[in-house]
């Protein structure tokens, strides 16, 4: 589907408590629906650029609901790029419950608060697993001149994207908040039923004496 940025706003300066960023809107069309995607970019960006394409999850980034470790992921990311002085994360606010929306996605929660899986919840609700795009990435990083990424993700379907835009993936680099003990069916259920790249420790048996 073709992909038209419709219009950008310029940069402005953000301080965070992860380091100084520029962030950018832009007015994306694709296909029928317009909508805004942000560009933030940390340091001056050299031939091979850190890369995250960052799907919303308000629950997570927002309040900080513990069964998912988006919000980690994206502050993770945001410590990484710092730490190599340059680096792009794309947000996309539209993408909120992989493109399903958030009013759908809490309905899904609803779904598997009853005992149905991410998959069985999406099919209840008639919605496709997964209806993102990433056209409106590639576009951005063609505008801000990003040629060779590496890929800051666990899901194989951002990078191949990305290639058959054109882009240069030269290493996927996974974000996976394995150390916190609440998000670990999630992260198995990214693994098993999405094909998501995910490496975890095995579970640890506790000893009983
Ligand atoms: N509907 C629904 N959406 C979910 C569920 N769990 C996570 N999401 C959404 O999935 C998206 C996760 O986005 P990303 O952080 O880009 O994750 P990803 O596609 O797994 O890829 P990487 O994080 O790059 O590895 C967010 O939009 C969440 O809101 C779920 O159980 N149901
Ligand atoms: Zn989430």
């Amino acid at each position: 589907m073709s992909v038209r940025i419709l219009e950008r706003t310029g940069a402005i300066r953000m301080r965070t408590p992860f380091g100084e960023f520029s962030l950018e809107a832009f007015i994306v069309a694709e296909g029928a629906s317009i909508d805004t995607h942000l560009a933030v970019v940390h340091g001056q960006l050299g031939d091979t650029v850190p890369v995250r394409i960052n799907s919303a999850c308000l629950t997570s980034e927002v309040f900080g609901d513990d069964r998912c470790d988006c919000a980690w992921q994206l502050e993770e990311t945001l410590r990484r790029i710092v730490a190599e002085g340059s680096g792009v994360v794309l947000y996309h606010q539209n993408q909120e419950g992989r493109g399903i929306g958030l009013f759908r996605k809490i309905q899904s929660y609803r779904l598997m608060s009853e005992g149905l899986t991410t998959n069985e919840a999406f099919a209840a609700l008639g919605e496709p697993t997964d209806a993102r795009t990433y056209a409106a990435a590639a576009s951005i990083l063609d505008l801000l001149g990003v040629r060779r990424v590496r890929l800051i993700s666990n899901n194989p379907t951002k990078a191949r994207a990305l290639r058959e835009a054109g882009l240069e993936i030269v290493e996927v680099a996974e974000v996976v908040g394995a150390h916190n003990p609440a998000w670990r069916s999630y992260l198995l259920s990214k693994a098993q039923d999405f094909g998501h790249t995910i490496t975890l420790p095995a579970r640890t048996t506790p000893v009983v004496s």
